[in-house]
């Protein structure tokens, strides 16, 4: 059987193949894959601007950072190219968007600013509901003393989660962090002030320079774009850097949160809820409620997905009835003619109302 057959595409030793590191405008930066520089004696650098082939643009294929991008008429001098096509993603993002992410790192830190424990569940809800793999360092173990940084480990391993403590100004913890980033694309996400650009800037020791060449101005986009880059480790593997938040908003629905507690999965796992579509809050024979820590936690965030789920659907079902017209300045409903015909724009509107939550949580 060859490949072909097998459902797999068969790539010649001529196929270019590589990584998007970044999107601007209509350009993407690809970073190739080693092993072509045996072949080309002329190119100087593994990375060409590449624009998307029309056939790409007709099909609405989307490129992301992070796709493994085919790459076709390189100009090895000018350092050009085009994208042809798109490898099937294994994950996606949509904020920020990345594709074919591996993990997300959360960094806090123990001190300066304080960890505040109901922050952090925050930060790994929102991190839980990517799918992706998630682990977080604990940075500035140098502020605090052995017995704290112990006491933290053994709280947050209650959780679920193995924190590695780490500081970026004694070196601690740091080859530990190196090898968990290693042939990974990991996302870096966490509160502002915690050392994230201190922890690129140790890993990645010319990074303000390759920022410099590929988004000039831009800086690193934190806080102000949603400009994504990828950065590549020397060690291997890529690092994607978002925007700095302080509390992100979770947008889980009121069923699912449970399972982005490993406590709360860990129970479901050993035993079943009376009912179906028990929401572990105060139904007869729940096998989630009980003595875990972040219990209160887990409770705080089902309020406000019930909430915001009771104010979508209140959204859609106006959307379905109703419509807004504005007239002479003023806003009013007025139902509709035609309730199917409109069926899909509120679909449309729900979902950019979801986009707004999100936007509004960026600070
Ligand atoms: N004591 C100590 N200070 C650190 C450590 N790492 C970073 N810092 C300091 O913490 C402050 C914030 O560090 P940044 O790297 O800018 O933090 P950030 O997470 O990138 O912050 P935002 O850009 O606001 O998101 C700086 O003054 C750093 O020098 C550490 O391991 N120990
Ligand atoms: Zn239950």
């Amino acid at each position: 059987m060859d490949n072909q057959s097998q459902g797999q595409k068969e790539f010649s030793s001529e196929t270019l193949l590589g990584t998007v590191l970044a999107v601007q405008a209509n350009y993407y930066s690809v970073q190739l894959d080693s092993g072509w520089e045996n072949t080309r004696e002329n190119s100087k650098s593994a990375k060409l601007l590449c624009t998307r082939r029309a056939r790409l643009k007709k099909i609405g294929q989307q490129v992301m950072v992070g796709d493994r991008a085919i790459v076709e008429e390189p100009d090895w001098i000018g350092g050009r190219g085009a994208i042809a096509d798109i490898l099937p993603r294994q994950t996606e993002l949509d904020r920020p968007p990345i594709a074919n992410a591996n993990q997300i790192l959360l960094v806090f830190a123990l001190a300066d600013p304080p960890l505040e424990p109901y922050q952090l569940s925050r930060f790994l809800v929102k991190a839980e509901t990517t799918g992706l793999d998630v682990s977080l360092c604990l940075n500035k173990s140098d502020l605090v003393t052995e017995e704290q940084i112990h006491q933290w480990r053994v709280r947050i391993l209650s959780w679920g989660y193995e924190a590695i403590p780490i500081s970026v100004l004694t070196g601690t913890g740091l080859e530990q962090l190196k090898d968990s980033l290693r042939d990974r694309i990991t996302v870096l996400a966490g509160p502002s002030g915690v050392g994230k650009s201190s922890i690129i800037n140790y890993l990645i020791p010319n990074v303000k320079l390759r920022v410099g060449e590929v988004s000039g101005k831009l800086s690193r986009g934190r806080h102000t774009t949603r400009h994504v880059e990828l950065f590549e480790l020397p060690t291997g593997g890529l690092l994607a850097d978002t925007p700095g938040f302080n509390q992100p908003d979770l947008d889980s629905s009121p069923s699912e949160l449970a399972f982005y507690f490993p406590e709360a999965r860990q129970r479901l796992e050993r035993d079943t809820c009376q009912f179906s579509d028990c929401l572990h809050c105060d139904e007869p024979n729940c096998a989630v409620r009980g003595e875990w820590e972040r219990y209160e936690h887990y409770l705080d965030f089902l309020e406000d997905a019930i909430a915001r789920q009771e104010k979508l659907n209140q959204q859609s079902d106006r959307d379905a009835a109703l419509k807004l017209k504005t007239k002479r300045g003023k806003s009013q409903y007025e139902p509709r003619l035609e309730s199917k015909k409109y069926r899909r724009p509120s679909r449309r509107t729900e979902q950019q109302k979801l986009e707004e939550l999100y936007q509004d949580s960026d600070l």
